[in-house]
């Protein structure tokens, strides 16, 4: 009896602290509307959407955060919040590498919250034309991931494009072994899925799987759906695959390395003010001389930049000649950064900053 009076009152304070978060809620809605209305009069109403103040928020809450509620928790759900605030404003529109159930969609959510109009596109460049031509505001892609490296097609289509680069999303890849219906791992003769994720299970399919014939597709989604309608089948995909296609898992977490992750990258029109915890991505060519690529890193090391990533991607310009893509921490307004992209231009023979952009937060 005791245990339920106590039960039934901690209840009546979740109702109450639920009514108060509601309250609370709309009335950050309501601040939000009344933001879009200065946007509108500002002339800034193609697009409401703002990811150095988003991030900045994040970072915040989650800097502050006294817990119990974990940081991954905290940021998942205020960026849901911000998510349904901006749809008020006005929705935004997001094109990633689908079919629906890719990971890249995970990414899309994960990065901007569930209330987005997202549509799914076949391929990198229809991502990159459609931000382009102004179809969506935005597009998802990923550019690599730590066990198989760069998504090269990604990289390539910077080279082309003017969009840049206005935020990075980082996913933890757990693939799992997906089938119509619970069966014997020597009863599986085809396995289905993306070249990259096949290979990031190479030793776990060499090991449990060997006499499967392994089939590469364009994405894991598509993988799921051939897979449930073919029985004797499997797909290596993610979860939110096996939810839409209606498998069951077979085996769970597969791959091989266990902290198999893949980044993704936001692109867009709007270039992303500083938030103090930002990235730089270049897009580079360098002379064919001696020393050259050693010239151009060096003010980065002597200026006390921190290079995330160097990247090199043939120019199709000759022989032998090769793009760069450089990523360094920090903005391109902070001034030790600017001043180092200044003195690195020098040593170029093209340059393009592909964009400064917040760090991925989690
Ligand atoms: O601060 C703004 O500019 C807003 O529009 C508000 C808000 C938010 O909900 O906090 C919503 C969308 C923007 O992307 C950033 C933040």
């Amino acid at each position: 009896m005791a245990n339920d009076s106590s039960l039934a009152e901690l209840r009546k304070r979740i109702d109450e602290l639920d009514d108060r978060v509601l309250e609370l809620l709309n009335q950050r809605a309501r601040c939000a509307q009344q933001v879009a209305e200065i946007k509108v009069a500002a002339g800034e109403a193609d697009c409401f959407y703002r990811p150095e103040r988003e991030a900045e928020v994040l970072q915040r809450l989650a800097a502050n955060n006294p817990g119990p509620l974990g940081r991954e928790a905290v940021i998942r759900f205020f960026r849901e919040v911000m998510s349904e605030c901006l749809a008020l404003e006005k929705p935004l529109s997001v094109a990633f590498l689908g079919p629906a159930g890719t990971f890249t969609q995970q990414a899309a959510y994960k990065h901007f919250g569930h209330a987005i109009q997202a549509t799914p596109l076949p391929a990198i460049d229809e991502i990159f034309r459609a931000v382009e031509g102004g179809a969506c505001h935005y597009g998802v892609v990923p550019v690599e991931n730590s066990t198989e490296g760069v998504i090269t097609h990604t990289l390539d289509s910077f080279v082309r494009s003017s969009l840049i680069i206005a935020g990075e999303v980082q996913l933890r890849i757990h693939h799992h072994l997906l089938c119509k219906a619970p069966a014997a791992l020597d009863t599986l003769t085809e396995v289905f899925s993306h070249p990259q994720s096949l290979a990031q299970c190479r030793e776990w399919l060499d090991r449990f799987l060997p006499a499967a014939r392994r089939t590469p597709l364009g994405s894991n989604a598509e993988a799921a759906r051939r897979a449930a309608e073919n029985a004797g089948t499997a797909a290596i995909a993610g979860e939110v695959a096996a939810a839409l296609y209606g498998l069951e898992i077979l085996e769970r977490n597969i791959e091989d390395e266990p902290d198999n992750t893949t980044r993704f990258l936001v692109i867009g029109g709007q270039p992303v003010g500083p938030t103090g915890r930002d990235k730089t991505s270049l897009l580079l060519s360098t002379r064919n001389d001696p020393g050259a690529l050693y010239r151009v890193i060096e003010p980065f090391a002597r200026l006390g930049i921190s290079m995330t990533k160097v990247e090199s991607r043939p120019s199709r310009r000759g022989m032998w000649d090769y793009f760069f893509f450089i990523d360094v921490e920090g903005h391109q307004a902070d001034l030790t950064v600017a001043q180092a992209l200044a003195e690195v231009r020098e040593q170029t023979s093209m340059m393009r900053i592909l964009g400064s952009y917040p760090r991925a937060l989690s």
